[in-house]
């Protein structure tokens, strides 16, 4: 193996990323190391490499960046016992304490002592990672890395998604950015009746009818409300899930869901939100779910046997694939444009 590999680090604090050569480095107790064979990129990596505010009170550079993987095991540090040299894995990337009183009541996807992989560590934009053992998920070996690496945010969606069943309702998604987009498959693969989705760009609503959406709504040139009304014998979706973060997004949606449906929220505000909670929730009986993160490890059990059963139609997001680091402002910087679904690198050019 080489003792040196090449990361994208964030070396200082201001905007971008550097190619860097360093050492391969050894895991230490509790950790594994990984040759990485895929790797994604996460709207947070774009967060801090843009250096926004939250990156810039969050990020200690230097610092790999990256969080989502699929790599295989070279070596183990002390004390790690279930997993293996050769297994291939992926890692959940909140690391919980398993001690304070979300822990004890196995709603771990909220500890009150979270830190993150790849956000407060070093992360998996390199050839060669540390990942932290009781992170790691193993993988059945037939499902390719491209998809593996996709696994974390898959796991949003599928909670976003997936909170109450959806099969046989009419669902709508606000937003199809990479997230949105995951969203529509899982739930076109959970047998939701109707997906309509609203989405400003014309690049993402394109992707999202090649991902399954049954119908796309521009919200800055059509009523989003009226369309999904006629659309449902004026009654409205059953399912309202929010992806985009966009504060009319979640309004027009609270008004295109039916009384008594059920609402999800996955998208971030930038801001704080104002909102007639008296006729768009009370006096409708909804049901609203705050989804962040993933259940420990409910959720990747689901992710894993979804990919397993072959119903997500995956290829039509992944719409960037790179060998190699080499590329990489190119990527971000797609990204950053909204050009892109996932993007993934594969490190080892070989
Ligand atoms: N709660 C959680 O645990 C997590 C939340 N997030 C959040 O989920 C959201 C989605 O993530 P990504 O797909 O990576 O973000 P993204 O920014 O790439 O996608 C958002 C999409 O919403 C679209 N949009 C903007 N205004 C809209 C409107 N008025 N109506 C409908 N669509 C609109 C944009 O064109 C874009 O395609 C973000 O807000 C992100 O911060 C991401 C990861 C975890
Ligand atoms: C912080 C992240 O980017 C992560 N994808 C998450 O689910 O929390
Ligand atoms: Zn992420
Ligand atoms: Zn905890």
């Amino acid at each position: 193996m080489a003792d040196k590999m090449v990361a994208i680090m964030k070396t200082k604090p201001a905007y971008g990323a550097e190619l860097v050569e360093i050492d391969v480095p050894k895991p230490k107790e509790g950790e594994v190391l990984i040759k990485v064979l895929a790797t994604s990129i996460c709207g947070t990596d774009l967060h801090i490499y843009e250096w926004n505010e939250w990156a810039q009170t969050r990020i200690k550079p230097p610092q790999i960046m990256g969080h989502e993987v699929a790599g295989e095991v070279i070596e183990v540090g002390p004390g790690v016992e279930d997993i293996q040299v050769g297994d291939y894995i992926s890692a959940e990337t909140h690391i919980v304490c398993g001690k304070c009183y979300q822990c004890k009541t196995g709603n771990y996807h909220v500890c009150q002592n979270t830190k993150i992989f790849g956000v407060d560590s070093d992360g998996v934009f390199a050839e060669y990672a540390i990942v932290p053992a009781q992170n790691a998920w193993k993988n059945p070996k037939n499902i390719p890395p491209e998809y593996a690496t996709l696994q974390e945010p898959l796991g949003n969606a599928v909670d976003t998604v997936l909170a109450e069943p959806v099969t046989g309702k009419t669902v709508l998604i606000t937003g199809a950015g990479p997230l949105g987009l995951l969203g529509i498959t899982v739930a076109k693969a959970a047998g939701a009746s109707l997906v309509i989705v609203s989405e400003p760009s014309d690049f993402r609503r394109e992707l999202a009818k090649k991902v399954g959406a049954d119908v796309v709504i521009n919200p800055f040139e059509e009523d989003v409300v009226k369309e999904v009304r006629d659309l449902t014998d004026g009654n409205g979706v059953d399912v309202f899930l929010e992806f985009s973060g966009a504060p009319k997004a979640l309004e027009q949606g609270l008004q295109a869901v039916t009384p008594a449906g059920r609402v999800s929220l996955l998208g971030l505000f930038p801001r704080n939100v104002s909102l007639d909670f008296n006729n768009l929730i009370i006096f409708k009986s909804l049901t609203v779910y705050g989804i962040t993160g993933r259940h420990l490890w409910q959720t990747w059990y689901t992710v894993s046997k979804l990919l397993q059963s072959g119903k997500l139609n995956l290829d039509p997001i992944i719409t960037h694939k790179y060998k190699g680091f080499d590329k990489f402002e190119e990527a971000f910087e797609l990204m950053r444009a909204g050009k892109t679904g996932k993007v993934v690198f594969f490190p080892h050019k070989k």
